[in-house]
């Protein structure tokens, strides 16, 4: 059998060994597979590979000109198939199609001689910001946002920079798209609309072979994994499989609001099949076409990813747990917390980020925290996640049990609000918040009998904010704090339209996917994003540059005490209970350095010593979206 020998940039020799086809196998090893064009050396061009370089296999040409095929398919028949990566390719071309490397017109004279791109690039050379200037423009000028959905996503599978750098400098106009309400809409339509496969997936057919599947993706050091199951994507139910565009949103958001560098992040949806009708009928659903495996079979899957996660990226990777349907997230949340990095976002960073909002709009309405009474429409991860954080606050701030604090607290679900009397039929998630109280049937009801100060939407049903439920709360409060979680937009309780001109500009309101500024009675009201992008990616960096091995109520606590300090008086001025994401990276580092400080005094982090800032040390960790030049 042959050899091929690579060097490696230690200067020592690596053998890439060939099967018995006399195929070049992949590059194998722990290291990063990274690719750093280092330059033309003679006529071959060289790839680092994770600290090894590879000599060019390409193509050369053939007789009568064309390009010898690449991937061999030329002499590949029936009988005697060709496997498509045996071929290493390091060439322009190849570098032009690597969205990790490419910089399309911005490549400079200098790459374009060292890197074989002359005449594959037309002449002129640009710079990253009229790349830019280009594309928002033409994004611009599609009519609809999933229009502008695919061209981002073309545009992150194309020239991963430019797509950051798209995504950062206009966050405001670009987080609707990337992020709720369009990817809502995205994942709906994910198997039409589907190009390039984006992220891992794991499905029943790999159950016992899951580590291997993990070993497909290309990277190795992989900090964040954000996972879905599918089954309760935002406020639109179970996509099965299409969930997908949820941890490939998540993810971005990770890089270009906390700064995780994209190559160690890594979206997973794991498919068990879906109880979607719809789905399990249209011919173009990319998912697995069975209904949903539950029970021991789904856990027995589910135990399977989580210790390849551990075997595969160590005990530090980070895990995100996201739109899983409540019967199975509190469960995981349970189950993992204690031996893996991880937290669950819908309950936990929701949490965070709504506790912050309401922190800051008491400068707004005025008392103290525990002066306040909660009501919740919806009782389920959001709605008592919140609630269970807003309690544990409460109690620190009082000195008093958890179960006094949660006096305050009230939940209504679908058969009306939890009480006492239902407690043996209750979830046992539910349970806490089952008060002695006469049960209340409405809404409407319970804003009348409770009085609440604060009216919080976590249900997933849009609309259940009437006009007479917001006329009730008002009348009981000078300035009532409402809470719109629910997305994508169709599902929120309640338009900022609906709760400004329904409360007489009363209303303090924030909501979970973005609502554009109303005008009525001659002023114009601002309303903020009650949504936990503002915390995933701050916490989540936090947590890595901390080296932290748990997730701790505390650290969620942490998150929401910076958020909450970092509302100006100018948000203030607008009626604003959350920063503008504009400045996002900025608020992001400083909650990091909150989450890191908190993973420090506890004792759970592992990256020592610590360092002395630790704004300055999250924000020198975070992305930039910039090209490097290549030698
Ligand atoms: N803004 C943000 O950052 C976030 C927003 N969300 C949004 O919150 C919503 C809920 O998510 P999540 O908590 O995970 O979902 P769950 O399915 O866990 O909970 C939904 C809850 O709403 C209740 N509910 C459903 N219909 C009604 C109704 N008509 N009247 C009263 N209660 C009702 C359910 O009742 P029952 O238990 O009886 O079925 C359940 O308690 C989603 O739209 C999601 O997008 C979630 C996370 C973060
Ligand atoms: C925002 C979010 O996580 C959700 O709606 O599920
Ligand atoms: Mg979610």
């Amino acid at each position: 059998m042959g050899n091929v020998f690579s060097i490696n940039c230690f200067g020592t020799s690596k053998k890439i060994s060939k099967d018995e086809n006399n195929n070049h196998s992949r590059v194998s090893g722990e290291e990063e597979e990274k690719k750093v064009i280092i330059g033309r050396k003679k006529k071959e061009s060289v790839v680092v590979r994770g600290g090894e370089s590879v000599l060019d296999l390409s193509p050369r040409s053939t007789v009568g000109g064309g390009g010898e095929e690449i991937y061999g398919e030329d002499c590949a028949t029936e009988d005697q198939l060709v496997t498509p990566w045996t071929f290493s390719v390091a060439s322009g071309y190849s570098l032009l199609r690597d969205p990790q490397y490419n910089k399309g017109l911005a490549f400079t004279e200098n790459e374009r001689d060292a890197h074989y791109l002359h005449g594959l690039l037309p002449p002129t050379v640009s710079s990253q910001e009229l790349q830019e200037k280009k594309l928002m423009n033409s994004i611009r000028q599609y009519e609809f946002p999933l229009q502008k959905y695919v061209a981002m996503m073309n545009l992150q599978e194309r020239n991963e920079r430019l797509f950051y750098k798209l995504l950062i400098d206009n966050v405001e106009e670009l987080l609707p798209i990337v992020y709720t309400p369009t990817v809502g809409e995205a994942c709906q339509k994910y198997g039409s609309i589907f190009q390039r496969p984006q992220g891992l997936y794991i499905s029943l057919k790999e159950k016992g072979e899951i580590l291997e599947v993990m070993k497909n993706w290309p990277h190795k050091s992989i900090q964040v994994i954000v996972v879905t199951d599918g089954e309760r994507i935002l406020g639109l139910g179970d996509l099965g499989c299409q969930g997908m565009g949820i941890p490939v949103g998540k993810l971005a958001l990770y890089t270009a609001l906390g700064g995780v560098s994209p190559s160690a992040c890594l979206p997973v949806t794991i498919d068990v099949g879906t109880n979607n009708q719809k789905l399990l009928n249209d011919e173009f659903y990319i998912g697995l076409k069975q209904k949903r495996a539950t029970g021991q079979e789904y856990y027995d899957l589910l135990h399977e990813f989580m210790s390849a996660v551990k075997q595969n990226y160590g005990e530090k990777v980070l895990i995100q747990f996201e739109d899983f349907a409540n019967h199975n997230a509190f469960e995981l949340l349970t189950k993992y917390s204690t031996n893996h990095l991880l937290f669950n976002d819908d309950i936990q960073g929701t949490a965070s980020v709504v506790l912050a909002g309401v922190v800051a709009a008491l400068k707004l309405i005025g008392g103290t925290l525990p002066d306040h009474t909660f009501l919740f429409l919806g009782a389920g991860e959001a709605g008592t996640g919140i609630a269970e954080l807003i309690a544990l606050e409460m109690s620190k701030q009082t000195k008093t049990s958890i179960e006094e604090s949660r006096k305050k607290i009230f939940l209504l679900d679908s058969k009306g609000l939890i009480v006492s009397s239902r407690k043996n039929s209750l979830q046992h998630f539910k349970k806490p918040w089952a008060h002695e109280h006469e049960p209340v049937n409405t809404l409407l009801e319970a804003v009348k009998i409770i009085k609440p100060t604060v009216l919080i939407g976590a249900s997933g049903v849009g609309k259940t904010f009437t006009k007479e439920v917001i006329e009730a709360i008002t009348s009981n409060n000078e300035k009532p704090f409402i809470l719109a979680l629910s997305n994508p937009t169709s599902q929120s309780e309640c338009t900022a339209e609906e709760a400004y001109q329904w409360s007489e500009g009363r209303a303090i309101f924030a909501s979970g996917s973005p609502f554009d500024p109303v005008e009525y009675n001659g002023k114009v009201y601002y309303s903020g994003q009650a949504n936990n992008a503002y915390i995933f990616p701050g916490f989540g960096l936090g947590l890595v540059i901390s080296g932290a091995t748990r997730v701790h109520d505390d650290m969620l606590l942490a998150a929401s005490e910076s958020l909450a300090k970092q509302v100006t008086d100018e948000n203030y001025a607008k009626g604003l209970t959350y920063p503008p994401f504009t400045d996002i990276r900025k608020i992001s580092a400083n909650i990091a350095a909150n989450v890191a400080a908190k993973a420090y005094e506890l004792g759970l982090a592992t990256r020592l010593p610590r360092p002395r800032n630790l704004v300055k040390y999250a924000e020198s960790c975070m992305y930039s979206p910039s090209y490097p030049n290549y030698r």
